[in-house]
């Protein structure tokens, strides 16, 4: 396969370096793109970053959010056609969180005991377990487990790659469905699904909207992992598809904007049960009265 790339340097002229690192991080997840920050010299304020666009308007749209985040000097370069998403994802180390050893396209290395292995080939679509927000929802996921806590149902809203609804089908949820509204993304995930061995669908769909989720409803667990504006817009979906009783592990929003999501569920009857912090996002555990 071959793709375009845009790597794409970016100096923070007048802003933090975590300000700065989480405005990037966040507009090139708004596009959806595929990217990874290389290099981060906090001291410079400098990052590089490769982001692999799959279509000319993603990479115009990733390059017209990055200049607008004020105080950033930002170069864009294309680089020659060539496989690099392929290259990138080849270098990526296994991640573990919680009890889940993630690893991609490249060579696991050795397993440590007990861990649940999810491979995870990402292609195209977000998720190979390395950023902040999913490292946050397995992490939560993991400590449910850990409590004895089981799920007979579960959904996935923005499944990228499959990863969280995969780990929920390798650790015992016999039903674990999920949506995105990227086509590609569902398609991946259906295929990660089969490689992993783990009985779960994905579908091309937005949010909940859907006839097969609706089916299963209600939920003992809906992970949301996308971004703050759609987790808001979704709150009285969720709300609905979940059992009392049930659990939201919800993340894509950055520390800074976890009260604006709290004064969207709390008023549905959730109460916040644990919060886990990676770099500048968050990752909050809801629970439905
Ligand atoms: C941050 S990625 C999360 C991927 C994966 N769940 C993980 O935790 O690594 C967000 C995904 O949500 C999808 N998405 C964004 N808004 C959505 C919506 N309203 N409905 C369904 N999917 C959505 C994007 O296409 C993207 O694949």
């Amino acid at each position: 396969m071959s793709e375009s790339a845009l790597q794409i340097i970016a100096r923070g002229l007048r802003v933090p370096a975590e300000t700065a690192a989480s405005a990037i991080d966040a507009d090139v997840l708004l596009e959806g793109a595929t990217y990874s920050i290389l290099e981060e010299d906090e001291d410079l304020g400098i990052w590089r970053i490769d982001a692999f666009p799959t279509t000319d308007d993603e990479a115009k749209g990733i390059e017209a959010h990055l200049r607008a985040v004020e105080g950033l000097e930002v170069i864009v370069e294309k680089l020659a056609d060539a496989d690099w998403l392929a290259m990138s994802l080849s270098g990526l180390p296994p991640v573990e969180a919680g009890r889940f050893f993630v690893y991609g396209a490249h060579d696991q290395g050795k397993v440590p005991e007990g861990r649940v292995t999810l491979k995870i080939d990402a292609g195209a679509a977000f998720g190979t377990g390395h950023h902040g927000t999913t490292v946050g929802c397995l992490d939560a996921f993991d400590k449910l487990l850990e409590k004895g806590e089981t799920f007979e149902k579960v959904l996935d809203v923005g499944c990228g790659t499959g990863v969280l609804a995969i780990a929920a089908a390798k650790t015992g949820t016999p039903i674990a469905v999920g949506t995105d509204i990227d086509e590609a993304s569902a398609r991946i995930a259906n295929e990660n699904a089969e490689i992993n061995d783990a009985k779960c669908e994905f579908y091309f769909a937005s949010g909940l909207n859907d006839a097969r989720v609706a089916k299963n409803a209600p939920y003992d667990l809906v992970f949301a992992n996308i971004l703050a504006a759609p987790l808001v817009e979704l709150a009285p979906e969720i709300a609905q598809a979940l059992k009392s009783g049930g659990v939201a592990i919800l993340s894509g929003l950055l520390r800074t904007q976890e009260d604006r999501i709290l004064d969207a569920y709390r008023p549905l009857g959730f109460v916040v049960e644990q919060t886990i912090h990676n770099d500048a996002w968050s990752a909050l555990q809801l629970r439905k009265a």
